[in-house]
Formats: C-alpha cells, sequence, structure tokens
C-alpha cells in the first residue's frame, strides 16, 4: 500500500473522554498505521507504572517533588491531580516534537483540556465518548488494571467528562466509541481533513 501523506493540520492533537472509553485503542491503532506521521505526547505522572509500562514511552515516571519543581518553574501547559497522583503534559515535550515535524497527540483528561483551552495553546479538541455509561464500566472492568476503589472513581469522575463535553464550543470533535472500527474511521477522517476543514 502507498504511504498515506501526512495531514496539512499540524496542530496538536488533544484526545479526551472518560478513562476506559478507548482513547488509547485508538491513538495506538493512529500510531500504528502511520507510524512516522504522530508523536505521542508522553506525559509526567506522579503514579507507578502498571505491569508493561515503560518509562519514557507511557509516562515520564516522577516523584512528587521533581513534579512540583517543575509545575513552579511554569513547565506544563496542563496539569492535573486525580487521587493522590498527579499528571501532566510538559511544554518541552510538545515543543520536541513538533521541531520534528510530528503531529504530536495529547491523551488528556477534562481538566487538562479547560487548562489548555483556557490557555490558547492552538490545538485540535477530539472528545471520545462510550456508548453508555453502562458500557464504559464493563470496558474498565473488562480491561483488569484498575482496583474495585480506582473503577468506582473513575465511573465517578465519568459523569463529570460527559457533561463537560455537552459543553458548546470546547470540542472540535465528539466520536462515539460503539465499534471501534467506524470510530477509528471517524477519528482519521477528522485528523486528515484539510485545515480549512478542522
Ligand atoms: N469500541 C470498543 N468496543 C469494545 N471494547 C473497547 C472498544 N474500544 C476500547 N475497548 C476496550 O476498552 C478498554 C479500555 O480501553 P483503553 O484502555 O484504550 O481506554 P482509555 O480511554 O485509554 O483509558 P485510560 O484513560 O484509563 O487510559 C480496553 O480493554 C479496550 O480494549
Amino acid at each position: 500500500m502507498a504511504p498515506v501523506p501526512p495531514p496539512s493540520n499540524k496542530r496538536p492533537l488533544v484526545i479526551s473522554g472518560p478513562s476506559g472509553v478507548g482513547k488509547g485503542t485508538l491513538i495506538k491503532k493512529l500510531f500504528n498505521d502511520h507510524p512516522d506521521t504522530f508523536a505521542f505526547s508522553v506525559s509526567h505522572t506522579t503514579r507507578l507504572p502498571r505491569d508493561g509500562e515503560r518509562d519514557g514511552v507511557d509516562y515520564h515516571y516522577v516523584s512528587k517533588e521533581a513534579f512540583a519543581d517543575l509545575k513552579a518553574k511554569n513547565g506544563f501547559v496542563e496539569s492535573a491531580q486525580f487521587g493522590s497522583n498527579f499528571y501532566g503534559t510538559s511544554k518541552a515535550t510538545i515543543e520536541e516534537q513538533t521541531a520534528k515535524g510530528k503531529v504530536v497527540v495529547l491523551d488528556i483528561e477534562m481538566e487538562g483540556v479547560k487548562q489548555m483551552r483556557a490557555s490558547g495553546f492552538p490545538a485540535r479538541f477530539v472528545f471520545i465518548a462510550p456508548p453508555s455509561e453502562k458500557e464504559l464500566e464493563r470496558r474498565l472492568r473488562g480491561r483488569n488494571t484498575d482496583k474495585e476503589e480506582d473503577i468506582l472513581k473513575r465511573l465517578a469522575q465519568a459523569k463529570n467528562e460527559l457533561e463537560y463535553s455537552n459543553t458548546p464550543g470546547v470540542h472540535d470533535k465528539i466520536i462515539v466509541n460503539r465499534d471501534l472500527e467506524v470510530a477509528y474511521n471517524e477519528l482519521k477522517d477528522f485528523v486528515y481533513a484539510p485545515v480549512d476543514q478542522s
């Protein structure tokens, strides 16, 4: 198959949506299909790695002290606290990848989207929605990565995320991830749309 030319729109892509909705799954497909086009914005986190996760690939795993230090230096475009852990996207990470000509992909949650919108950071905002809250719960339990306590916290937070997604003008595109292939095609169509349509 001939290689697909990169999208004409190079603005970073901000993918948000409740935990367990399938953001990671969709992003992985995009990267697998177009390995040289996108660059993942690897977030900083103070949480411990899950089995199989690698430092610098899934997250930059840092101490709470190191995180606070970078935040004090205004080094994050967005940061948030979930439970007892902190998450953030460093400016340096985005700038490095954009300078290499990549379309940077950010996987962040509601508070991060609010912060990025408030900052006026130039980006395209995509919200991934579940077909239903019941299906979201099924997926969270099905992936077998979270403790019961965390699942309940994620489901409570999901309600806030879904409510926020109804705010007009926040997201440039909302995709319901019911059937994975259908959702993936919608995402690709949006990402590869000419500049003036997105
Ligand atoms: N369309 C779909 N139909 C059924 N299952 C799906 C679909 N999309 C993703 N899943 C499954 O749902 C689970 C959660 O997906 P994933 O881990 O990608 O979510 P996420 O939004 O990245 O979560 P988090 O924000 O917590 O990282 C996974 O087990 C994944 O295989």
